[in-house]
């Protein structure tokens, strides 16, 4: 063919109003969507396949700060796929919220999370008593980077308080340290025995923020349902749920907050942190934000956490079922299943 030919071949092609667009439709699809589409023609192969790459390289479809990216290094082990379908939140939402459609490779990775960021940054409504923020104990003090500075109390007791969205200041505030997304290198790694896992891509130094637990809030009979549902496909070995309940004892003693977080469907890189029997490396805290009811989920590091170690925490103390999961964390103090209750 010569070069005149498959120039007005290209460009028949490319003028196809659909091939026009294609780049922009087709992050969009599901796997099985883009795959049928895949197959129909060389143009859309290429691009599918483009998409499909750019999804193993960002977790967080560009809703982080930083892409987080799959890695696997199981020879002949299904990738992504099994994710694909997992759709991104940075925080905590109701299932009303939740969005049913969701682009991956539209972004370049982490560009969207920095828009996100570089947007509310901006954000400062009005400005409070103190002149940079509002009443808040902490706030308008310097901002302390990433490291839950020396607050050891809080770490201890498990609750921080920060400025929040009936507060004056900004996310740029020094008492915002857990809104402002993940900041430390992070990938997503397989696992034969326990699936993925978070692994940290740099040196955390202990008492550095990680993540939130972020996914759907849900009622605690909602939370029940889809619990049943759960473990129904577990038995069935399917995907695995990433469902948590937290439970706040308030000072009286006598009644307990009970918040129930469902990443399994809608959620963030927290619901690859595997269990380790011996706590892991991760301390979680329970975060309320001023002017917000519900309190958050935070990880910070409790110890210092290598590059390539493996971030872990423990799903609980509690083993309600006598046949439960085997437990592959590797600790000393392994008691061989994984924790289990009624919830
Ligand atoms: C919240 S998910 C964590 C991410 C999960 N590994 C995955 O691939 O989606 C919880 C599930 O991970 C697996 N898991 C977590 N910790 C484990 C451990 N220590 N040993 C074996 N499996 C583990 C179990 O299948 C569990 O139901």
């Amino acid at each position: 063919m010569s070069q005149q030919q498959q120039l007005n071949k290209r460009n028949k092609t490319q003028s196809h109003p659909f091939l026009r667009f294609a780049g922009l439709i087709l992050p969009w699809l599901t796997p099985p969507e883009l795959a049928a589409v895949s197959s129909t023609c060389k143009t859309l192969h290429r691009i599918s396949k483009s998409v499909a790459l750019r999804r193993s390289l960002d977790a967080a479809r560009s809703l982080e700060r930083r892409p987080i990216p799959f890695h696997n290094p199981l020879p002949g082990d299904a990738t992504t796929a099994q994710y694909a379908n997992f759709l991104y939140t940075p925080s905590q939402l109701l299932p009303s919220q939740s969005p049913t459609r969701q682009p991956w490779g539209l972004h370049s990775p982490g560009q969207l999370g920095r828009d996100l960021a570089s947007q509310s940054d901006r954000i400062s409504p009005h400005q409070g008593k103190s002149g940079c923020g509002c009443d808040c104990e902490g706030c308008g003090e310097e901002e302390s980077g990433e490291i839950f500075c020396g607050v050891e109390e809080e770490m201890e007791t498990g609750i921080l308080s920060e400025c929040g969205p009936s507060c004056g200041c900004g996310l740029e505030c020094g008492n915002r340290l857990t809104q402002r997304g993940v900041s430390v290198g992070l990938k997503i790694v397989r696992d034969v025995r326990k699936g993925w896992g978070l692994f940290a891509d740099q040196l955390i130094p202990q008492g550095h923020f990680v993540c939130e637990y972020a996914g759907e809030l849900l009622t605690t009979e909602e939370s029940r349902r889809r619990q049943e549902i759960y473990d129904g496909h577990m038995t069935g070995g399917r995907s695995s749920s990433a469902l948590l309940v937290v439970r706040e004892h308030l000072p009286s003693g006598k009644a307990c907050l009970r918040i129930n977080i469902d990443a399994t469907r809608v959620g963030n890189i927290a619901r690859f942190i595997n269990h380790s029997c011996d706590g892991g490396n991760l301390s979680s805290v329970l975060v309320r934000n001023t002017g917000s009811l519900i309190p958050r989920l935070c990880f910070f590091a409790s110890k210092d956490i290598e590059e390539g170690e493996e971030l872990t925490f423990s799903y609980g103390e509690i083993r309600v079922r006598a046949n439960g999961m085997p437990c592959f964390c590797g600790s000393s103090c392994c008691l061989g299943t994984l924790p289990s209750e009624h919830t």
